[in-house]
């Protein structure tokens, strides 16, 4: 099953400084919906405010119709979900199996079910059942990477965060994750959402894509629709232009 995500109304400051100020996007079903935007702009915020690990000000965030704040069981909540975080976020101490397979260990599967659903989810991505009694650190990058995109989707997850999933990794191996992401989603009927600033993978990976500009969704379209795109904005971010309306100096 897959899953829309409505946000409608969405707002968050902390303090005095107004990140999210009114924030309309939905993601449909079993697409992959892009987010770009400069740093700072607010594309961490608004995927934890749909984690809930973040509480909105205002708006509401919808599931399938269903509002998020009222998931009463957390875990389950959570459950839906699959992230490959910035940077892996993998257990350095652990082995990548228990990696790939944390979360089914700890909701109690017993240890060799655990073992082989992580090879076979390792397998998925291209790493061979060897890795999996390698440690993260044994790695190198593009594979830490790999094995990120194996536990993101090591439950089934119904909704796949990728949060900057092309960092620090060379184009070559930036194309493969990305077509990875790209097939991978289609094949899972997940719904993806993604946040980068490397356009290439808005490329890859994007059914959609949403530019977040000054709390608020500037622009949302495919991405030819981007690259014909007359907004300004867009056009000096989509070109990586120093020229336009977007202030540079940080
Ligand atoms: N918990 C927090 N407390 C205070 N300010 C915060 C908090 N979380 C985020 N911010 C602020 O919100 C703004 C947006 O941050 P966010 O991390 O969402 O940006 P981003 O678009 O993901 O940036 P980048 O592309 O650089 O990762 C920043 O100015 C940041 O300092």
């Amino acid at each position: 099953m897959s899953t829309r995500i409505e946000i409608e109304g969405l707002r968050k400051s902390f303090g005095r400084k107004h990140v999210l100020r009114e924030i309309d996007l939905i993601a449909p079903r079993g697409q992959n919906t892009v987010i770009i935007g400069g740093s700072g702009t607010g594309k961490s915020v608004l995927l934890k405010c749909i984690l809930g690990l973040v509480r909105p000000d205002g708006g509401t965030v919808r599931l399938n119709g269903e509002a998020v704040e009222d998931a009463e069981d957390r875990d389950a909540f959570l459950a839906r979900f699959g992230m490959l975080f910035q940077g892996g976020a993998l257990f350095d101490s652990l082995p990548v199996w228990e990696n790939v397979a944390f979360r089914a260990r700890r909701g109690g599967m017993k240890w060799q079910d655990a073992r082989d659903l992580a090879v076979e989810k390792l397998r998925r991505v291209g790493l061979q059942a060897e890795v999996a009694d390698q440690l993260p650190a044994e790695l190198s990058g593009g594979m830490q990477k790999r094995v990120s995109l194996a536990r993101a989707i090591a439950a089934d997850p119904e909704i796949i965060f990728f949060d900057e999933p092309t960092t620090g990794l060379d184009p070559i191996m930036s194309g493969v994750i990305n077509d990875l992401i790209r097939e991978i989603t289609a094949e899972m009927g997940a719904t993806g959402m993604t946040i980068t600033h490397d356009m290439t993978s808005v490329r890859a990976i994007a059914d959609r894509v949403a530019m977040l500009h000054d709390g608020r969704i500037r622009w949302c379209g495919t991405v030819a629709e981007m690259d014909g795109c007359a907004d300004p904005y867009v056009h000096q971010f989509v070109g990586g232009l120093a020229e336009g309306p977007i202030e540079t100096v940080r």
